[in-house]
This record gives C-alpha cells, sequence and structure tokens, in this order.
C-alpha cells in the first residue's frame, strides 16, 4: 500500500487580520493541489482576536492560564474558518487536543486545529502535529520572509538566513522566549523542544507568498529560510 507523506503548514493569526478571506481562499486551492500528494495538517494562530480577547482578561487581572483559553479559543475560530472553507477535502470538526487531532486525522482528511492547551503556542501545536503524523517539514506561514539574525521589526540591519541550524534559531531567539498568553514570538521553546527531538525540518516563510508553497515544497523553491535539525 502507498501511503502520501505528510505536511503541516502553521498559519499566523495575522492572515486573518488583513485581507482574510483572500487569503483563506489562496490558502485552499493551494492545499486542494497539495492534498493529491501530501496529506495536509493545517495548525492556525489566534491573531488579532486573541490579543485584543487577552488584552481585555489581563485588564480584568484573570490569570495567564485563563488568558491563554482565551487565545486558544481565537485560535480555534479561525482554525474553523479555514475548515469550513476547505469543504469535503477537511474534517469539519476542530480537534481540541493531541489526541483528538490523532483521532480525526485517522478519517484521512485534511485536519485544522488551533491551540491545545496553555502555556504554549500555535507553533508548540504545529511541532506536535509534525511529529505525530510523521511529517518530515513542517512550513511556518508568518508575516516576515524568513528567520534573521535579530528581530526583523526592530532592527532595520537584520539579515534574513536562508539556512540555520535548529540551535542557531534557538540562540537568536533566546532573548525573545516569552511565555506569556499572546506574545509568543515565531517559535516557542516548547516548539523549538519538539523539532529538536524529533528532527523535524522547518521552513519559515512570509504568508504572501503561500500561493506558491507547493512550488516551495516540490521544487524547492527559494522561498523563506530552512532551519535543519542538526
Ligand atoms: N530573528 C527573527 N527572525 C524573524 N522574525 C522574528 C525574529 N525575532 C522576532 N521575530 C518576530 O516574530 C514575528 C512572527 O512571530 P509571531 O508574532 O509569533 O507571529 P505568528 O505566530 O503570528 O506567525 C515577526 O513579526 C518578527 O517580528
Ligand atoms: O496550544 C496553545 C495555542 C495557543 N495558545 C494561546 O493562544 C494565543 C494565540 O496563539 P498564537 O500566539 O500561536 O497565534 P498567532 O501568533 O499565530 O496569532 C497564544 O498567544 C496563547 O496565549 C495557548 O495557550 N495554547
Amino acid at each position: 500500500m502507498h501511503f502520501n507523506p505528510s505536511i503541516v503548514i502553521k498559519i499566523s493569526g495575522k492572515f486573518f487580520d488583513e485581507d482574510g478571506s483572500r487569503n483563506i481562499s489562496s490558502l485552499r486551492d493551494v492545499v486542494k493541489n497539495l492534498s493529491s500528494s501530501f496529506r495536509v495538517a493545517i495548525v492556525s494562530g489566534g491573531g488579532s482576536n486573541a490579543r485584543k480577547y487577552i488584552s481585555m482578561g489581563r485588564d480584568l487581572n484573570l490569570s495567564e492560564s485563563y488568558l491563554d483559553l482565551l487565545g486558544i479559543w481565537a485560535s480555534r475560530l479561525n482554525a474553523n474558518l479555514i475548515a469550513f472553507a476547505l469543504g469535503d477535502i477537511a474534517y469539519p470538526v476542530v480537534p481540541d487536543s493531541l489526541e483528538d487531532f490523532i483521532e480525526k486525522w485517522s478519517s484521512g482528511k485534511v485536519v485544522v486545529t488551533g491551540g491545545f492547551q496553555p502555556g504554549q503556542s500555535t507553533a508548540a501545536v504545529a511541532a506536535l502535529v509534525a511529529e505525530a503524523t510523521n511529517s518530515s517539514t513542517l512550513i511556518v506561514a508568518t508575516n516576515v520572509d524568513g528567520v534573521y539574525d535579530k528581530d526583523p521589526k526592530v532592527y532595520k540591519d537584520a539579515v534574513m538566513l536562508k539556512e540555520l541550524t535548529i540551535n542557531k534559531l534557538k540562540e537568536i531567539l533566546e532573548n525573545s522566549q516569552s511565555v506569556k498568553a499572546g506574545t509568543y514570538e515565531l517559535l516557542d521553546p516548547m516548539a523549538m523542544k519538539i523539532i529538536q527531538r524529533s528532527r523535524i525540518k522547518v521552513i519559515v516563510m512570509n504568508y504572501r507568498y503561500i500561493s506558491s508553497l507547493s512550488d516551495l515544497i516540490k521544487d524547492n523553491k527559494n522561498i523563506g529560510s530552512t532551519v535543519i535539525p542538526e
């Protein structure tokens, strides 16, 4: 029997914030195309809805875990929108844990998920899902072109790295490893641990180029940064 390889796509919550429906429509086209040769799992972030609810909760002095739960609900709302937009090829219900994800994955359909549990970001969910599905590659589609030697939103002279090791990425992100609701950056510590223990290749790319994803995966197109296990 022949099994299609699996691939995981982590979509930034910011994807929903501007031109959301157009972005999702492009994602739908690319996932439909990819799903003839890959099994696809999608993990969606919480975006501005998450930040808005976390901020209201923070003003109300809610605990960090409650704030994370609000972020999780926002990410699930986004995940539902993608799942509904994908129609028949996707499982119509968003999982709420890794075990639930695994059960839904056994349907053979594309599974779209948001957050799982407090204390981590959807990047950690994406890493766990990549591990559980034996995916060799995790695509992180975000609002910058790739991994830079320092935060490109802060430093104008930041240089993008086409290829780097996971240890180099850890070093770069060392000072921005917040574990507070709504502020986990790029890849949180939990995501990094999972990626490293299972030697998952990560490609960080700008979601502006989401429609080139098939080319990127099939022909190794020159987009984004590749984080290699070492
Ligand atoms: N070294 C770095 N390379 C790339 N992006 C970085 C780096 N350090 C911090 N960032 C920040 O990470 C952000 C993307 O992560 P995040 O805000 O968590 O987005 P999302 O999870 O929605 O994709 C970028 O907007 C960028 O400002
Ligand atoms: O498993 C998870 C996933 C997400 N979150 C919370 O939900 C927010 C939104 O997720 P994320 O930051 O990953 O979304 P994005 O940055 O892509 O908008 C996070 O900041 C966390 O507060 C969480 O607690 N557990």
